[in-house]
């Protein structure tokens, strides 16, 4: 990365869209106190705030004061922490909860919190009186590096990862880079398995300098802020050219067909896995099976798994707690990717680090018998 690494003021990143859908993704310290006048500026005089219980008794006070000091009245609305709230349970509690404070069509929808609250106070936006207005304020590592931009939104159905949602593209992020502070360090491994992830897909440039830089992001220092820039600069070009995953959007998937398999088959239990663990897991098997497949060296998915394992973040599906079942209940699990295509999975592969490619039409025989090579050589390892 060649961006100098501290700015004095809140970086912005641009989402260019068409359709009066654009955006600006704006990165700093201290943007939670500050963020008032941003919200004023969209015109609206009331906001409900959608958030969890840990981000709310720690951020949302302090979100309402600034939102006050701006002339904007707030409610809020909280769920309890956990993929668990995005469930069909946990997006009738919100919708009943925004209805209940008469949220109106000019008025706001603001995610505080993590990519569960994020997802999920999106969705009930983007359905709400068929459609309000939303903004992200995002709060973990991995919310504000990925989740919060796009407009992905959605919730979870008992047979697989948000096969429940609708596109709909917030208003304007403001990533407040120091509430990542308070983040658990389990969950700052999750995010930064998205962070990594940028790299992966094409930037090897950047996977360069996560190697030499991880421990600042996970501690605070200016890195953090470039990183969270330089993977949202990355997630608004791919978007902005394909909003809907028409095509190349579907590479910001890398990891994640194994990963949403297993999130599933560990029932969506943060005690067992989290959606950050599944996709570490999910990328080394994708470069593992790219180089089983003879698609790209074997070293460079030595590189990817040793990188992610420094980092705290797990690699093989043996560290799921409690198994994540034969290969046959995996593969069954990826039957419901939406990447699906008459019936045969397309998976993001890579022919090297920052060079993934989508694998339409991947033969579910050597899915099958990759994966059971994976679960023995777990089982010896
Ligand atoms: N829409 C997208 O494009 C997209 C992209 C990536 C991931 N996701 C989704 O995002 C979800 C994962 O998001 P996540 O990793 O943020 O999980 P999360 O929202 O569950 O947050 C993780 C935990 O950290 C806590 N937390 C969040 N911010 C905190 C802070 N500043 N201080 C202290 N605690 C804090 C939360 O309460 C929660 O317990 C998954 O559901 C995944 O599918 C969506
Ligand atoms: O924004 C995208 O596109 C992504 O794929 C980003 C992923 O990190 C994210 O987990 C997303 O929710 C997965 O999308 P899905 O369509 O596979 O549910
Ligand atoms: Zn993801």
């Amino acid at each position: 990365m060649t961006e100098p690494l501290t700015h004095p003021d809140p970086l912005t990143v641009h989402v260019p869209l068409d359709g009066g859908r654009a955006y600006d993704i704006m990165i700093g310290r201290g943007l939670i106190d500050a963020a008032g006048p941003h919200m004023a500026a969209l015109g609206a005089r009331r906001a409900a705030i959608v958030t969890d219980e840990n981000v709310g008794a720690l951020y949302a006070g302090r979100l309402q004061d600034s939102l006050g000091r701006s002339g904007l009245n707030s409610g809020i609305v909280t769920v309890a922490p956990g993929e668990g709230s995005k469930s069909y349970a946990g997006y009738a509690q919100v919708c009943d909860g925004l209805l209940a404070l008469k949220v109106e069509r000019g008025d706001l929808v603001v995610a505080l919190g993590g990519g569960v609250v994020g997802d999920l106070a999106g969705f009930a936006a983007a359905t709400l009186r068929r459609g309000v207005r939303f903004v992200q304020v995002p709060t973990s590592l991995l919310a504000q590096v990925d989740s919060s931009v796009g407009g992905k939104t959605g919730i979870n159905a008992p047979l697989g990862k948000n096969l429940i949602g609708a596109f709909h593209q917030p208003r304007l992020v403001l990533a407040d880079t120091a509430a990542v502070d308070t983040l658990s360090e389990r969950e700052m491994r999750a995010g930064y398995a998205e962070v990594a992830k940028y790299g992966l897909i094409a930037d090897p440039g950047f996977f360069d300098w996560c190697e030499a830089h991880w421990r600042g992001i996970f501690s605070g220092g200016p890195e953090r802020d470039a990183a969270v820039a330089a993977c949202c600069r990355a997630k608004a070009a791919v978007v902005t050219r394909d909003e809907r995953e028409d095509g190349e959007r579907a590479l910001l998937n890398l990891g994640h067909t194994f990963g949403h398999a297993l999130e599933r088959l560990t029932g969506y239990d943060a005690a067992r896995l989290v959606h950050g663990e599944g996709v570490a897991i999910g990328m080394a098997l994708a470069f593992r099976f790219s180089a089983r497949l003879g698609l790209c060296a074997g070293q460079d998915a030595g590189r990817v798994a040793n990188h992610l394992a420094l980092a705290g973040l797990p690699t093989r599906l043996q560290a799921v707690p409690g198994g994540c079942g034969d290969a046959d209940a995996i593969l069954d699990a990826m039957a419901q990717d939406k990447k699906v295509r008459d019936g045969a999975l397309t998976f993001i592969l890579a022919r090297g680090i920052g060079q993934s490619f989508i694998a339409p039409g991947v033969d579910r025989a050597e899915v099958a018998a990759f994966l059971r090579d994976e679960l023995a050589s777990d089982r010896d390892a």
